[in-house]
Formats: C-alpha cells, structure tokens, sequence
C-alpha cells in the first residue's frame, strides 16, 4: 500500500557560536521530531554556525567528510526518518572554494543529495541592511531534486525562494513539495516571507516548507524565524513566531491531487504562447 500521508518537522534552532553544542542540540531535536511521528525533518540554514560572511571560512567542512555529516547521517539513521541538513558552510575539497551547502539524508542515514545556494543574497538596502554573500562563497550550479517513497522532494536555500523558476522546475518535474532552510531578517521577514512561501505553493500547486534558525539578538545577523509550511492551495498549515520550537504538518497526497485535479492547471498551461519568453 503506497503511503498517503507522512509528516514533516521543521526545526527552528537555536543556533550559538559553539559548532558542537549546535550539532547536538540539531541532533536531540532530530530525535524529538522522530519520537512525535516526523519522518520528513528539516533544519535551518546554517545550522552549525553563526550566519555571517565573517564566520563561513571558519566553520566549513567537507561533505561528505566532516563531522557535521557524520552527525546527520546518525540522526537520520536513529530517527528512521529524511533530514534535510538545513545548510552548513561547505569547502570543495578540490578547489577549496566555499558554499553555502544542504546535505540531504535518506532513513538508513545514506547521503542522497547535496544542493549548494544557487542564487547568493546580494542585497543593499541603503540604510537598512546590506549583505553580500559573494564576497566569500561561490554559488552553487545545479537544482536539486530527490526521490522518497512519498514523492520527490526539491531543494532551495534561503535567496533561492526568490527566483520562482526554481520552484517551477521542480514542479514541473513532478515535486510534491519545495524546502527551503532559511534565514530571512528583521527587514525583509515582514516584508517578503510568507508571501514568497504561499506564491511559491500557489503558482506551483505543490506543498512549501522553511526552515529559519531561531531568533538572537546578540547575534550580528537577527533571523526573522517564522518557520511555516504551506500547502498546494497556499494555505498556511503550520507556523510559529521567532523563538526555538518545532513545527509540524501533514503532507497529504490525497490533498495535493484533489487540488489539482479541482483547479487543473497543470493541463491548462498554453506552452505554444511561453516559448521564446522564458528567459
Ligand atoms: N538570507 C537570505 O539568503 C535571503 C534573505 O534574507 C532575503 O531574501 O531576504
């Protein structure tokens, strides 16, 4: 009998300075969320470090060989369940060159994917908030889609969510749902967050989730938090504020085909129009 429903967590952690007590306290939720019936955990954008071009060349590893793998890969084997590994601060072992890096995690604690921020956050506010990822990572150039036995998953980090051909693309090759680990700010979480999340979900018809580290206001960068998760009709069908906790959903799959079989646009696309105007 195939699996209709499956739930999923999203963790908002509490992320300090202290890489180890970050991958063990990631590892305890991981075990909390398997205890309460997740079998689809996530965790947020950088995840082991501070977020911050100042820390990703101090904090990087390997993947796979560091131990911010090492510990995933045991969660997701104890806890029989998927982990998206949120992001870490990754270093090519060849070039040396630094991503910005999630690491995905099947239930027998095999590495199944591994999707490097594709779009880097470059942004200058004047005044509010200025940002530059690039100065010190290089961008990933790859999409990065995976197969459950629930479906096929996609994955976006953070800035990613912004660009809607991302989501489209996955959709369009047969996604039942994006996540995006995630951390957004006090200047553009008010702005922009939940309705990235809810147009992502509703142009695409598919389920979306983030996942932000919790807030810290000792910290150089203040994560809106605000985890959430959508579903295809662009519902909010989980949240919380800015605090550590831990969300959970139902990803229905009866839900998902009922939607789109109720609104049928996926047979409504007129592709004779969008050719040539793509980009
Ligand atoms: N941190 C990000 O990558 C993106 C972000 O905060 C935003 O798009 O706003």
């Amino acid at each position: 009998m195939t699996t209709t429903t499956f739930k999923i967590a999203c963790i908002q952690l509490s992320v300090t300075s202290d890489k180890s007590e970050n991958l063990k306290k990631a590892k305890n939720k991981i075990m909390e969320a398997s205890k309460n019936g997740a079998k689809l955990i996530v965790l947020p954008e950088c995840f082991n470090s501070p977020y911050g071009t100042q820390y990703f060349d101090q904090y990087a590893e390997f993947i796979p060989n560091g131990e911010s793998v090492k510990t995933l890969s045991e969660a997701a084997k104890e806890a029989k369940a998927y982990i998206i590994g949120g992001s870490i601060p990754e270093r090519d072992e060849t070039t040396k060159k630094l991503y910005n890096t999630c690491s995905v995690y099947d239930p027998e604690g095999n590495l199944i994917a591994k999707h490097r921020k594709v779009h880097l956050f470059d942004i200058d506010i004047p005044g509010r908030i200025t940002f530059q990822e690039s100065k010190t990572l290089d961008p990933g150039n790859s999409l990065t889609h995976f197969d459950t036995e629930y479906g096929k998953i996609g994955v976006g980090i953070c800035y990613d969510i912004r660009f809607p051909e991302m989501a489209m693309i996955a959709a369009r090759k047969g996604c039942i749902a994006m996540i995006y680990p995630a951390a957004f700010n006090l200047i553009t979480g008010p702005l922009h967050w939940e309705l990235l999340q809810r147009a992502r979900a509703l142009d695409n018809q598919i389920y979306v989730a983030t996942c932000s580290p919790a807030r810290d206001m000792n910290a150089t960068y203040n994560a809106w938090g605000h985890s959430t998760v959508v579903d295809p009709n662009g519902q909010i069908v989980a949240t919380t504020d800015y605090e550590e906790d831990v969300i959970y959903a139902e990803i229905d799959l009866n839900r998902f085909n009922h939607i789109r079989e109720s609104i049928p646009l996926n047979i409504q696309r007129r592709f004779d129009l969008y050719t040539n105007v793509a980009k």
